[in-house]
């Protein structure tokens, strides 16, 4: 649903806000662009303020542990984390599967025959489950086209998805929602008190969780139109005017 005005976007949020799972790229950096990995300082502001008012910030993911468990470090926010697009969760220096399959062999094969046209993360050598590879030619559809079949002929069961920065090879029961499941779990929150936002249509398996799911104002249409909110500005300006809207309202 598009939200355009501030009070209606008060009005849809849960009587009560015990935690916000949070998106990164596209979602609290500065814009929604492969590429722009700089992150919003107005964004990261908001988070430390929910944090600070008691409000559980949770990191939800398709980058690697260890690059989840630095950002989450260095903004400030407590977790649970959930990284390779719902397949670990990091809290407390250590981290759990909630995949059981990897996409590892799958990825190699893509590697090996589809060199030119993809390109290995650097991030892949410290993944466990889900891999992920940029597009150097061609469009990311036919790319993806072209990555399933050759995965089906090899007989290699996973799903692929594209998260606006990267194609991620996936288990076939990996989601940000299994996931983010598991981190609330852990963090002993009922999801009916927890706001999730992002930016792809990744983001829309965060639903699973039973949250309320939050689009920022530049998302993907997809997940605009499936999305329960959308909070208008772009990227982390969204992220900070909802975070605003939490601290203020439940003050
Ligand atoms: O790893 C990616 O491709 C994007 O990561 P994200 O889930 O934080 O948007």
């Amino acid at each position: 649903m598009d939200t355009n005005s501030y009070e209606a976007l008060v009005e849809l949020l849960p009587q009560r806000i015990c935690g916000l799972a949070v998106d990164i790229d596209g979602t609290i950096t500065e814009r929604r662009q492969r590429g722009d990995f700089r992150l919003s300082l107005e964004a990261v502001e908001a988070l430390r303020a929910l944090e600070d008012a008691g409000i559980r910030v949770m990191l939800v993911t398709g980058n690697s542990v260890m690059v989840t468990a630095g950002v989450a470090r260095y903004i400030g926010v407590k977790g649970p984390h959930v990284s390779e697009n719902g397949c670990l969760v990091y809290r407390r220096g250590s981290f759990t599967s909630a995949c059981r399959g990897t996409a590892r062999a799958a990825a190699r094969v893509l590697e090996e025959e589809m060199s030119g046209i993809i390109e290995p993360s650097w991030q892949n050598r410290c993944r466990f489950h889900d891999y992920a590879f940029t597009v150097r030619r061609g469009s990311v559809e036919e790319v993806i086209q072209e990555a399933e079949k050759l995965l089906r002929e090899r007989g290699h069961q996973v799903k692929l998805s594209h998260s606006g920065y990267a194609i991620h090879v996936r288990p076939l029961e990996a989601s940000k929602g299994l996931g983010l499941s598991l981190a609330l779990r852990y963090a002993g929150l009922n999801p009916d008190c927890v706001i999730a936002i992002g930016d792809s249509v990744i983001d829309l398996e965060m639903r699973e969780a039973g949250v309320l799911l939050a689009a920022v104002g530049n998302a993907d249409p997809l997940l605009r139109k499936r999305a329960d909110i959308v909070v208008p500005g772009e990227s982390g300006k969204s992220v900070a005017l909802l975070a605003k809207i939490i601290v203020e309202k439940y003050k």
